[in-house]
């Protein structure tokens, strides 16, 4: 059996695994795998911890995709050829509608395609959107965990300054085409900010897979810039809706 070139596994590895639980930090991909039974770490290259295990007797793999799309990209490209077709992103946000507060749950239904990558999937007027089934999985879990959630649109940026218009990095400078975009979005209902949903939910569904986003409140941009350095808490709650929804899509 080959290994794909980047994760360094083989299909043999999955044992029949057709979901993937996709975090960008590598480190929440082991905290995750620890909810599973029997988890294996398969493989730790470059920013893609690999891990399998089980939920309810189904196996299951746990993978980081590190930060933004490209890397988002080949994780899923590679995981797809090993067999992979349901892709449940884990992410932390920065949410931008006054209403909403950190600590606070948000479902991705759709995202602005502020990335590069998925332009290499789709042209920018194909939508990104999730997969129906996938997200009300997620919806579904919140509901069964008893935990408020927000569903909406998110605003998925290649970068974590200009992209998401901050404006206290090392220069302050935001190029013109992003100035202004911050409170375009909110006018517009966007909920939040993050890096993948664009490019994981735009390739999902040009290839024909299954993609869902749920993420953890770490700031609210309306009121601080940067999130707070320890967010366990927050990324509990997210794993939790996570691991329910996958239970619930593989029964
Ligand atoms: O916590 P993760 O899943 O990495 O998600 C968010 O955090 C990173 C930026 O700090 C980006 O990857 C963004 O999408
Ligand atoms: O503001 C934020 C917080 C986390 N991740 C992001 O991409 N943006």
């Amino acid at each position: 059996m080959e290994k794909v070139f980047h994760l360094g596994i083989t299909r043999d590895d999955l044992k029949g695994a057709t979901l993937a639980i996709v975090p960008g930090d590598p480190d929440r991909s082991a905290r995750i795998s620890t909810l599973l039974d029997n988890p294996e770490c398969l493989a730790k290259t470059r920013e893609f911890h690999v891990y399998r295990g089980e939920l309810n007797g189904h196996s299951v793999v746990v993978c980081s995709t590190g930060i933004g799309g490209p890397s988002t990209s080949i994780a899923v490209e590679e995981l797809a050829q090993l067999g992979i077709d349901t892709f449940l992103r884990i992410g932390t946000t920065g949410a931008i509608q006054p209403h909403i507060n950190e600590g606070d749950i948000l479902i991705s239904q759709a995202s602005v395609r502020l990335d590069g990558a998925s332009q290499h999937f789709a042209p920018l007027s194909y939508p990104a959107v999730s997969d129906f089934f996938a997200t009300q999985a997620m919806v579904n879990a919140c509901d069964k965990l008893g935990i408020n959630f927000h569903i909406g649109i998110t605003a998925s940026s290649d970068t974590f300054y200009p992209g998401q218009e901050r404006y206290d990095t090392y220069s302050g400078y935001v190029p013109r085409s992003f100035q202004g975009s911050c409170e375009e979005w909110q006018k517009l209902g966007v909920m939040n900010y993050e890096m993948e949903s664009a490019t994981l939910f735009t390739m999902c569904a040009a290839l024909g897979l299954r993609a869902a986003c749920v993420a953890g409140v770490l700031v609210n941009r309306t009121k601080q810039e940067i999130p707070n350095v320890d967010h366990g808490e927050i990324e509990k709650k997210s794993v939790a809706v996570v691991i329910e929804a996958a239970k619930l899509l593989l029964n």
